[in-house]
């Protein structure tokens, strides 16, 4: 299948991308520029110049406003809403931040933290302390975002800086990435930026014709597992197989070889998932919430532990150089194409290979599709019965299960939409601001300075009351027709709009188009199968299947 077909890399040629890259940048300045104008009229703008800093007026409800026309030391941005002091605090040096730590991580927990302050506010755009903060880690001071007409202002990185804002106020030690500051720590104004996602989505797109047989494969073997499972207790997990199928399925599309293989060079074999997370989960360890029901007398280790000082590398050290070997051998090929293409040092492009694939591609899919089969497989029997007809019917009209076929599957396409919109699988964004500027909430504006850092929950923004109906509702069918396509653009998981593409330019995810084709892919392999399967949604148990007849 040819990746172009589907669409699995945001830039079709990577080296005539990355050499454009400047001219790209001179023309985004341009365009975010008019962005900040919000698309006004000249004339419009004009008056709304003509009103000074500080001039107040009174907004539609009476209350006196102040409308913002900074020129001299502020970009030239304007706003027609009431200018808001942005509420909240930080509270004592240290004390402030513990106090908001134990409240987050044990006391009121996720989402409640956020929705407590916004409750408190009055607002979607507050001050708060984030994790994992004093002692062992930086400053925790940040601005939250938590409605679709703030969060965009982190996708504007002509506004705002994303260098090592990956994992937020902190990164892990870059030993566990080789020592370099890999591609997702980078800010697009370094000019390694445009080289390595150049080659990440050459990864992607060298993956293309391995795709749709290797997920076949591999979740076929899954499904058996569902059946054979079921038959034998009367109920199983519908997630616990994922993990290993996901891993091999992503490192054989990439490297071309399976890493399980018991009989290839430096295989990782069955312990594979649990090398891979070993390495993986300490750099996230940090900002880990703790599952509900820990004994009140664990939390004080579990605080020293995984939350008070970054994780050292050497615990994992072995694991991370099992895995680095694995592609060093396999993977041959793409650090040439790194080398030859763009330029880049071999190590320095092994590093991020191995980043790309263990911790952004197989990190995210071994989010995302617990939550696809948890949230489609606790759908209502009679909608699968219509999504499989759906499915059945672009198979057969197409030839087989193929690009053509998943583009003939509005439903599915939806239904994977809002798994992403519901719960987005990276929660968090990050972006400190480069310059002094305007934060808009849908009802308030609010002035942010250079060099403060602004945090985006996205499950909150992605939620958001005024642009969704039932917002905390999975709806499969919420993106179908012209109504539903118009709320597409506010699907963010990807770190923009779902409207837009990644490019060399922006931070949005390159694997973007790659997840999407992914994940229909997996609602239809389930429903080519079975006619019904039936989910818990909370446990993930799998309670029945139905096989297609
Ligand atoms: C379900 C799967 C995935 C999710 C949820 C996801 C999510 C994200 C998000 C939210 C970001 C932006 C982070 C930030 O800057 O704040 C990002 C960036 C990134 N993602 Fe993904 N991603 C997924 C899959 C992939 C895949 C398949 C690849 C490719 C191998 C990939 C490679 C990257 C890279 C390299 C970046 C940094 C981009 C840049 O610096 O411009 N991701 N991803």
């Amino acid at each position: 299948m040819a990746a172009a077909v589907i669409g699995f890399a945001g830039v079709a040629n990577p080296i005539a991308a990355a050499s454009s890259f400047r001219r790209r940048e001179r023309k985004n300045l341009s365009q975010s520029r008019s962005a900040l104008t919000g698309g006004s009229s000249s004339s419009e703008l004009r008056s709304r110049a003509s009103l000074r800093a500080g001039e107040q007026r009174r907004s539609r409800h009476g209350a006196k406003v102040r409308c913002v026309s900074i020129s001299k030391d502020t970009p030239p941005t304007t706003t027609t809403l009431p200018l808001r002091e942005i509420p909240g605090d930080y509270g004592l040096p240290f004390f402030g931040a513990f106090a908001d730590k134990m409240a987050y991580y044990w006391t009121e927990k996720l989402p409640k933290f956020y929705e407590n302050r916004r409750d408190k506010y009055k607002s979607t755009v507050y001050r708060m302390n984030t994790v994992p903060g004093p002692p062992g880690f930086p400053d925790p001071r940040v601005i939250i975002l938590l409605d679709e007409k703030s969060f965009p202002i982190l996708f504007d990185v002509s506004k705002v800086e994303k260098k090592d804002v990956f994992t937020g106020t902190y990164h892990p030690d870059f030993k566990y990435t080789g020592g370099y500051r890999v591609l997702p720590y980078l800010d697009p104004s370094e000019e390694k930026h445009a080289l390595l996602k150049g080659f990440c989505f050459e990864v992607l797109k060298s993956s293309g014709r391995r795709v749709f047989p290797e997920l076949h494969a591999k979740l076929a073997a899954v499904f058996d597992g569902w059946e054979a499972g079921l038959q034998k207790d009367g109920k199983t997990s519908a997630t616990k197989d994922l993990g290993m199928a996901t891993l091999r399925f992503i490192v054989t599309a990439f490297t071309g070889q399976d890493p399980t293989a018991p009989d290839v060079k430096h295989s990782l074999g069955a312990a594979a998932p649990t090398t891979s997370k070993l390495w993986l989960a300490p750099q996230i360890l940090p900002i880990f919430v703790p599952p509900a029901g820990v004994p009140k007398l664990l939390i004080p280790l579990i605080e020293l532990l995984i939350h008070t000082f970054p994780i050292p590398y050497f615990f994992v050290k072995s694991q991370h150089s099992k895995i680095c070997d694995f592609f060093r051998s396999h993977a041959g090929h793409l650090l040439d194409v790194a080398e030859s293409q763009f330029g880049l040092a071999r190590d320095e492009a092994l590093h991020n290979l191995v980043f790309y694939t263990i911790f952004n591609a197989w990190g995210g899919i071994d989010i995302l599709f617990p939550i696809l089969v948890r949230r489609v497989g606790s759908t209502s029997p009679e909608f699968q019965r219509e999504l499989g007809a759906e499915v059945r019917r672009a198979i057969e009209a197409n030839g087989g299960l193929n690009p053509a076929a998943l583009r003939d599957m509005p439903t599915v396409q939806s239904a994977v939409w809002e798994a992403l919109r519901i719960e987005p699988p990276v929660p968090f964004q990050y972006g400190r601001a480069k310059e002094d500027l305007i934060v808009e909430s849908h009802e308030a504006a609010f002035q942010v300075k250079k060099g403060e850092m602004l945090a985006g929950y996205m499950p909150m923004a992605c939620r958001d009351p005024k642009v969704f109906t039932d917002p905390d509702s999975y709806n499969p069918k919420r993106f179908l027709g012209d109504e539903g396509q118009k709320l597409v653009q506010y699907v963010l998981w990807s770190n923009g709009p779902e409207t837009e593409d990644p490019t060399l330019a922006n931070k949005q995810c390159p694997g973007k188009n790659f997840i999407v084709t992914l994940s229909q892919l997996f609602v239809a392999e389930i429903f080519s199968r079975f006619e019904t399967i039936q989910v818990d949604y909370a446990s993930g148990e799998l309670r029945s299947l139905k096989r297609v007849s």
